[in-house]
């Protein structure tokens, strides 16, 4: 699931690693040695703290005499080295010597215990990233946001002398990948345990993407957890959709609710609310047609439904495999008939992860499932952390 992807962002992990190397290695012969994590690296760093003005403000004791008036205030670590006589002195003498960025950081690290990432080293990945994910379909708006989130993070970032490039980077990545993807996430379950019941949760989406199964699934998932459910037909426009839905209901033994081809969705979907206030059904299913999205009929029906049944839920379902059309149908849907959030199907089919990581981003509402097979357990709550944690390779 999401290869594609995954591998882009590790070849972007790499490319600021070797960047990072790079640089450090154009750096002069007796300038301290660049890898943090060296010997002479912590050796070198006592030196430096053994002038008490130029420790940094967070590493002072805490019970420390403060200093006379005139000897200067602590200062933040960042300008530990330049704000201080004797560190300055360090980084014009370095200066002299290197004609790169490089060493005025090494320098200050030294102060400070922690290393910089040079702002220079990050641009080329970062370029080759955003194209990267645009080749891997993620929206034109979201793959701009990482890159901005990450060039954030990174810029000037400070790692600790214990912590490499590639955790530092990693980091960035969770960051910059958990803030578009994270939008406005809710606990599905949470929010069908406090609903009053029944609750009634309608599918929107266009034909063949795997809607219909989507709902079976989701019956599954819910009878799993103890609550009853009642699948209502509202797709009573394409021949053959009742027959469809009856046999999953049929192997689920779920109750199902059905009109002729052609009858009033809303009617269909208003009776299925109807018998689940009689029977005390905990949640109704509610299928909907799914011609294309620029078929005004389609979306005035929507808007039917909606001021018909009132519906507690609307999910949008699209496939993942659908990439960069999944996320502009998603939109188009929200605009019409406002979504609460979406159902991305053939997850297991999908290298490139664009819709995944756009949907949320661009609807404003969150992924609540991926459909991960043709199985009516395959069905995952969508968890950003866990999508993060498969795009990293942990
Ligand atoms: N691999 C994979 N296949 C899926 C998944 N979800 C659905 N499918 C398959 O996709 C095909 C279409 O699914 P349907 O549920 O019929 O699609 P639909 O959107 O309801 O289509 P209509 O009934 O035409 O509106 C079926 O063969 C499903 O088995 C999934 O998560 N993974």
């Amino acid at each position: 699931m999401f290869d594609g992807l995954k591998e882009k962002l590790g070849r972007f992990r790499e490319d600021v690693e070797e960047e990072a190397e790079a640089t450090e290695s154009t750096e002069p012969e007796d300038a301290t040695e660049p890898e943090a994590e060296t010997a002479e690296a912590e050796a070198a760093e006592p030196t430096v703290e053994s002038d008490p003005s130029a420790e940094p403000a967070d590493r002072a004791t805490p019970d420390a005499e403060p200093e006379p008036a005139g000897s200067g205030e602590p200062v933040e670590p960042e300008n530990a080295v330049e704000d201080d006589e004797a560190g300055t002195e360090v980084a014009d003498t370095a200066d002299e010597r290197s004609s790169g960025s490089g060493f005025m950081h090494r320098a200050k690290s030294l102060a400070t215990g922690q290393i910089v990432i040079d702002p220079e080293v990050i641009e080329g990945p970062l370029d080759d990233l955003e194209f990267a994910l645009l080749e891997s379909d993620v929206e034109f708006t979201v793959a701009q946001e990482i890159v901005a989130n990450l060039r954030d993070e990174l810029e000037n970032a400070t790692r600790g002398m214990t912590q490499t490039v590639e955790e530092r980077v990693d980091e960035a990545l969770r960051e910059a990948l958990l803030e578009v993807i994270s939008v406005g996430q809710f606990d599905f379950d949470e929010r069908i345990a406090a609903a009053e019941k029944p609750v009634t949760v309608i599918f929107t989406g266009v034909n063949g993407v795997g809607k219909t199964t989507s709902i079976a699934k989701l019956s599954r998932y819910l009878e799993e957890r103890g609550y009853s459910t009642v699948i209502a037909n509202g797709d009573t426009y394409r021949a053959g959709a009742n027959e469809q839905v009856r046999e999953h209901a049929d192997r689920l033994g779920t109750k199902l609710i059905s009109h002729e081809q052609g009858g009033d969705p809303a009617a269909v979907i208003y009776d299925a609310v109807e018998y689940a206030e009689a029977h005390g059904v905990d949640v109704v299913l509610g299928d909907t047609a799914g011609r294309l999205h620029t078929n005004e009929g389609l979306m005035d029906q929507l808007e039917k439904i909606n001021r018909v049944v009132g519906p507690d839920m609307t999910l949008f379902t699209d496939e993942a495999v659908a990439g960069q059309d999944a996320v502009q149908r998603a939109k188009k849907f929200n605009d019409a008939a406002e979504i609460d959030g979406a159902i991305l199907t053939k997850a297991d089919a999908d290298a490139n992860g664009g819709a995944a990581i756009s949907i949320a981003y661009v609807t404003g509402k969150p992924i609540l499932f991926l459909g991960t097979g043709q199985g009516y357990d395959d069905l995952e709550p969508f968890d950003p952390d866990w999508l993060v944690d498969q795009l990293l390779g942990e």
